[in-house]
């Protein structure tokens, strides 16, 4: 969970400070491939420090929409582990759909022995679709007038339900083969997505909406995945089907078939003009569905807050709006999408109607027309499916690449190609000349930089404070430190090692960092302070609690360790979850430490109780603290003033206290109050 508190992106012990995976072969430096001894510097222009935001399918207008292209080859990265299986589930499709020839020309025998006259021998000639008329005595080698008596009947119909089945299980196993496929292919997809937004640097966090990101995360590439299924299902299937049938009827009777399907065409002119209201109205309901994914998100989050300002039925207003909204453009594309069904039908009963006259006319038999008939409304249902591949594709094509613009979106920090370990460093911290502006969205630099020319050199095992106004530029040092950003100019460095030339999970596992605003998973006690660092042992993790003061509450809570904390940690007060907090960085054992002191004030014996646990956890590291409250930050070796993203000062509190206005100023402030 990464939310901005302050002015910098608080994100503690999260994904990101532990990394997630980095493709680094995804990486495309060319400074660095045609100069490797080109200095660092070099290799990060102004423009690559933040990578333009390409467009979001999301923020696109109905017109963009309906030019997005179908990105296959993506897809078909996520296809080919399972191309063997895809390919089987294709084959057994156009089996299925050439068994529907077998089974007309089965039933059409099975009828004719069946229904024209009992007295009938093997010997009668049938007129079979494709095999013309046909001596089933001849065919299974016995006498002419051998009778077809009830054991024949009995038979003959016993191999409708076999033919039945056949057709069947073909059917089935052809979707199933499909949909394992594509379930396969959802897991991968809707992982890496995932992985691609983790991967992503809080600049794109700051300017994307988790409630959109979560809609696409889940929801676009479930929609992805099953329409490009059901579209290879369709497309596979169908049109086969349909050609098998159409051969099976024409050489039964061309002509009745030739003036069924003169009718067919007319079906297509409403499905063209009701395909533009719905690809307009699905790629709306998304949007929807992402606005009312982060109502719900905000909401559920910000439950305190909701509550405290009563806030519930203006929060279920806002959520309504979008409910509303989807709701509609679900109606507008049902009524659209079932439009379809009996349009298509209505136009074909016509076609029936018209065969029923003609075969009046020609005087032919009851069983020829039953036939006939099947086949046509076998014939029916994939055309009428086909008719909605063009719908589906629209919606599909939205959702693939609403999924795929994640999905290739590269970082804004990217490790450099190659780049080694940082190893555990001292402690030393240097800002050498740093200046940052933060982007706006559309990844242009904002006019006014948040820290300019920053140089200061800290030594391990020191405390230092930063003080300042708000809006000084202490958390976006913070930021720039945990290279959340890298600098416009200038360089960060630990242990003398500018942090860009190394790896960015190595750079962060030298830092722990503890703010009052303290994040918590809904989980147990344990896995939340074994977070700092995953393969601690039982005996560390109460070691680090103990450490941090919080044994004793942790025991007094009614499962001990094993107490669930509550959605991020409602279930604790703030001092408890700071000490829960400051045992995770105990534990993590970072050589620099950040500190981050929430402006709101504690009561004094908990304050007490979290300053002594601060000490325990800042003993021989270099302790960055960003101070609202003077008083905590006294004793710190040196205190660096900020103002105007500038450094104004630097010293100890007595020396600031004598040669800095600025200090002097902030101190007067919280003493003579
Ligand atoms: N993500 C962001 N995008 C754009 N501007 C930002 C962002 N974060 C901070 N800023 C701006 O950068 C400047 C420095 O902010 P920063 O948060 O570093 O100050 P600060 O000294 O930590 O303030 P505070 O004590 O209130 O937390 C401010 O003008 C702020 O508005």
């Amino acid at each position: 969970m990464i939310r901005r508190v302050g002015g910098y992106i608080k994100n503690e012990d999260s994904a990101l400070l532990r990394g997630g995976e980095l493709h680094l072969d995804a990486l495309h430096l060319p400074c660095y491939a045609s100069d490797p001894a080109a200095s660092v510097r070099d290799c990060f222009p102004t423009s690559m420090a933040v990578a333009p935001f390409s467009k979001n399918p999301s923020q696109m207008t109905d017109a963009e929409i309906a030019q997005l292209k179908m990105p296959y080859a993506r897809i078909l990265e996520y296809l080919k582990p399972w191309m063997g299986r895809f390919i089987l589930g294709v084959f057994i499709g156009i089996v299925a759909a050439a068994f529907n020839g077998v089974l007309i020309v089965g039933v059409s025998l099975i009828f004719q022995l069946v229904l024209d006259g009992g007295a009938k021998t093997l010997g009668t000639p049938v007129q079979l679709p494709v095999f013309g008329e046909v001596n089933l005595a001849q065919v299974l080698g016995m006498a002419n007038d051998t009778p077809v008596g009830l054991g024949g009947v009995i038979i003959a119909c016993a191999c409708i339900p076999v033919l039945m089945f056949l057709n069947g299980f073909l059917e089935y196993l052809n979707k199933y083969c499909l949909a394992w496929v594509g379930t396969k292919m959802l897991f991968h997809i809707r992982s890496d997505v995932f992985r691609s937004v983790l991967r992503q640097s809080p600049a794109f966090f700051s300017h994307t909406k988790a409630g959109e990101l979560m809609q696409t995360v889940f929801n676009q590439s479930r929609v992805a995945q099953s329409n490009a299924v059901q579209l290879v299902q369709l497309i596979t299937n169908r049109p086969l089907t349909i050609v098998t049938i159409l051969f099976v009827l024409f050489s039964q009777d061309w002509f009745f078939t030739l003036m069924s399907l003169v009718i067919f065409p007319l079906c297509l002119a409403p499905i063209i003009a009701i395909g533009r209201k719905v690809r307009k109205s699905g790629s709306r309901e998304e949007k929807e569905v992402g606005t009312m994914m982060t109502t719900m998100h905000e909401s559920f989050t910000g439950i305190r807050l909701v509550k405290g300002y009563a806030r519930e039925e203006y929060e279920v207003k806002r959520f309504d709006k979008a409910n509303a909204e989807m709701c509609r453009n679900m109606l507008r594309w049902t009524r659209a999408m079932e439009l379809i069904g009996p349009i298509v039908e209505s136009v074909a009963s016509i076609g029936i109607a018209a065969g029923l006259v003609y075969f009046w006319v020609q005087e032919r038999s009851a069983s020829e027309l039953i036939v006939l008939v099947m086949a046509l409304t076998k014939i029916y249902p994939p055309a009428k499916e086909l008719s909605k591949v063009n719908l589906l594709m629209q919606k599909t094509v939205y959702a693939v690449n609403k999924v795929v613009h994640l999905l290739e979106r590269e970082a804004d920090i990217k490790d450099l190609p190659g780049a080694p370990e940082l190893p555990r460093i001292k402690g030393g911290v240097t800002f050498e000349n740093v200046s940052f502006a933060y982007s706006k969205i559309d990844g242009s630099k904002l006019d006014k930089a948040a820290v300019t020319n920053v140089s200061m050199e800290l030594s391990p095992g020191k405390f230092y404070a930063l003080v300042g106004p708000s809006g000084a530029g202490k958390s976006t040092l913070f930021s720039l430190l945990l290279r959340f950003y890298d600098p416009d100019s200038g360089r960060v460095l630990m242990d003398g090692t500018d942090i860009r030339t190394v790896t960015q999970d190595s750079v962060r596992g030298n830092i722990g960092l503890v703010s009052q605003d303290t994040f918590l998973f809904h989980d147990t006690i344990r896995e939340n302070i074994r977070y700092g660092r995953l393969n601690a042992t039982e005996e560390e993790i109460i070691a680090a609690a103990k450490k941090a003061h919080a044994h004793d509450f942790i025991q007094a809570q009614q499962g001990g360790y094993n107490a669930i904390v509550g959605d991020s940690g409602c279930n604790l007060s703030g001092g408890q979850k700071q000490r829960l907090s400051i045992a995770r960085a105990i534990l993590r054992n970072a050589p620099i430490l950040l500190l981050d002191e929430a402006t709101s004030a504690l009561d004094t014996e908990t304050e007490k109780i979290i300053q002594e646990a601060i000490h325990v956890l800042s003993e021989g590291k270099t302790v960055i603290a960003i101070a609202h409250r003077l008083s905590t930050i006294m004793q710190a070796d040196q205190i660096i003033v900020m103002r105007d993203g500038g450094v104004a000062d630097i010293g100890s509190h007595d020396e600031l206290l004598k040669k800095s206005e600025l200090y002097q100023k902030l101190y007067s402030l919280q003493f003579h109050e």
